[in-house]
């Protein structure tokens, strides 16, 4: 079965905008290990609008699963990594004031950066994954980076699936076989949603992990954390 794991920035969101401890950000993160999940994502951004660096220190001890902290590797964030300790990171090359991530590394001119993080990161035992857009040029240049995995961004494929599912995924499967031949293991993630992850999955049956938060958090809404967990997950079941 591909891993699931939970990204709960938006847990941490909804608590930022009215002060106080609702939701818990904590409880959550237990919650989504005990309702099923593989993993809990998150992604520290420097304003801390969403998840904050602080829950990021909270969350690690009652982590029984997967941890993953994704973000771009400023000095502050290799420090947050290297004393937490989480058991994946992905590096994003989100600029501070992005609403969202919004595309993948640029591999190519950002080669020697991302070896000598990712390098630093190994050394503390930590697996890396880097966020990637499904180009042939930009993944054979991220198997030159050393780094485990990839995170295919998935957002065009999850815009264009309601559409054309086959024009969708044709660049992802290209990619992610061009990885796979190279060595790399595979995640996925951004605004894959209870309509499009089948799919996904079924046509990159390889796929190791997908983190999964926007769109899953939204659902909770009208079915509760633990059934829309364990809908994802149906989701994810390989033949
Ligand atoms: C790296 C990535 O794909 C993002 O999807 C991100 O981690 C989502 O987090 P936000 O919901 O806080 O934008
Ligand atoms: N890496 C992707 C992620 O963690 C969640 O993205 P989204 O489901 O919130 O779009």
């Amino acid at each position: 079965m591909t891993k699931l794991s939970v990204n709960i920035n938006k847990i941490a969101t909804l608590r930022n905008s009215r002060g106080g401890n609702i939701p818990d950000v904590l409880k959550a993160a237990i919650d989504v290990q005990k309702f099923g999940a593989d993993g809990v994502t998150v992604h520290p951004r420097p304003d801390e609008r969403h998840i904050r660096y602080k829950d990021v220190h909270e969350i690690r001890p009652i982590i029984q699963t997967e941890l993953n902290i994704e973000g771009y590797p400023s000095p502050k964030f290799i420090d947050l990594v290297k004393t937490v300790r989480p058991h994946q990171v992905t590096l994003v090359p989100d600029p501070p004031d992005a609403i969202t991530s919004n595309s993948g590394w640029d591999t190519i001119n950002n080669l020697s950066f991302l070896q000598d993080i990712i390098g630093e990161l190994k050394e503390y035992g930590i697996r890396t994954s880097i966020f990637v857009d499904p180009n042939p040029d930009i993944i054979i240049n991220a198997a030159k980076t050393n780094t485990d995995r990839i995170e295919l961004y998935t957002e065009p494929y999850a815009a264009l699936y309601p559409k054309d599912r086959e024009k969708a995924i044709a660049p992802f499967v290209e990619a992610a076989t061009i990885a796979r031949d190279m060595g790399l293991k595979i995640n996925a993630g951004h605004d894959l949603n209870l309509q499009n992850l089948k799919f996904f999955n079924e046509r990159i049956p390889f796929i190791k992990e997908v983190s999964i938060g926007h769109a899953l958090i939204s659902d909770a809404l009208y079915f509760g954390l633990e059934v829309t967990i364990n809908k994802y997950k149906q989701l994810l079941i390989k033949d």
